[in-house]
């Protein structure tokens, strides 16, 4: 279990101090995949340094299994990180080094015979899905083949956490959907926590079970993903789980008064009914999408859209009705009325 307790990090700059983690207390328990999310400059990238010791907190303490990092001689943190290890979205691959040797490097650090380093770093390379790249180098891979061999690098020790800091941004979404798949495969199969950071939703949906929304330095919310999807109480929440929501609200002065616009919000409604389809198919009503924003977690239906219900009072009255008589639904008039 990894507890941050109380930690705060604060770089000194000549013009003045910049306090990058202020009071962070978040447990990840062994074995889950956590989020940490946040814009750029929330202090991601910071906090996961402060998890391996890469970064000293300033105050507070990060402890695994029971072992306050921050307590620990140089030598024993050494030791330390290869329970630890962490992959990148740049990769950070020994470019002059073949892929079987880049995933050696870390078992020659610590002391494994070539013979038995070669042995597993096979076995990962048959892991991460690329057997027949054990003589390549990195230049001649794609990014998604670089991030397979950064994370068959990265299990080389047998650790028990692996850190993913933005390990998909640099990828396009079908080769981010094959890494998470990946990522998620080897926490089922061998049991590893892993701690993603990221500034995606997308990303935290796909893979976390629990995530911890960072902004300007603060956990402002955490909690399971579904939780925080169903109800997101901060502005910051907010902008991540529908980061569209309510621009098209802006554009409402272009409606004419008697246009009925509304904002239906799903909270967990059942994704297998859509709802604008339902709404024609079964009373015959049509409306218009005016702007959607909307996610499927696990088949529940998250987000919101403004919709342009029918001119005729009568009928934008039932549409409402209708829509608002669905679980997980609420409906709110936004103009008309
Ligand atoms: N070594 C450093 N020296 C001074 N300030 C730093 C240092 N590292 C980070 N910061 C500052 O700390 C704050 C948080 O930065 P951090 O890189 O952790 O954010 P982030 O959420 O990872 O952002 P991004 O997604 O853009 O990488 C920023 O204001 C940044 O300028």
């Amino acid at each position: 279990m990894i507890e941050i307790k109380h930690l705060s990090k604060t770089f000194q700059m000549k013009d003045g101090a910049v306090n990058a983690l202020k009071d962070i207390d978040l447990t990840i328990p062994d074995g889950s995949i956590y989020g940490i999310i946040g814009m750029s400059g929330a202090g991601k990238s910071t906090l996961v340094r402060c998890i391996n010791l890469l970064e000293r907190p300033t105050e507070g303490s990060v402890v695994i299994d029971g072992t306050a990092m921050e307590t620990l001689s140089p030598a024993a943190l050494r030791e330390r990180r290869r329970d630890i290890t962490m992959i990148f979205q740049q990769f950070n691959l020994l470019m002059q080094r073949s892929c079987l040797k880049n995933i050696c490097f870390p078992m020659e650090l610590a002391g494994v015979k070539k013979a038995d380093a070669e042995k597993r770093a096979r076995e990962l390379l048959e892991m991460v899905g690329l057997p027949d790249k054990a003589n390549a180098y990195p230049a001649q891979l794609s990014g998604g083949q670089k991030q397979r061999i950064a994370i068959a690098r990265a299990l080389a020790t047998n650790p028990k956490v692996l850190l993913c800091d933005e390990a998909t941004s640099a990828l396009d979404p079908n080769t981010t959907h094959a890494i998470l798949t990946l990522i998620k495969d080897i926490n089922k199969k061998l049991g590893i926590t892993v701690v993603v950071i990221t500034h995606q939703m997308s990303v935290v949906e796909e893979i976390c079970d629990s995530v911890a929304i960072l902004d300007g330095g603060v956990v402002v919310e955490q909690g399971e993903v579904r939780e925080i999807f169903a109800n997101p109480k901060t502005a910051a929440a907010r902008r991540l789980v529908a980061p569209n929501g309510g621009s098209a609200a802006r554009d409402l002065s272009s409606f004419a008064p008697d246009d009925h616009v509304v904002r239906v919000t799903f909270n967990g409604s059942s994704a297998a009914k859509p709802l604008v389809a339902s709404l024609a198919a079964e009373k015959g009503i049509l409306v218009s999408v005016l702007s959607a924003d909307t996610r499927d977690l696990s088949g529940q239906c998250y987000g919101s859209m403004l919709l342009k219900l029918p001119r005729d009072t009568e009928q934008a009255k039932q549409a409402a009705a209708y829509m608002r008589s669905q679980n997980g639904v609420t409906v709110e008039e936004v103009t008309g009325e």
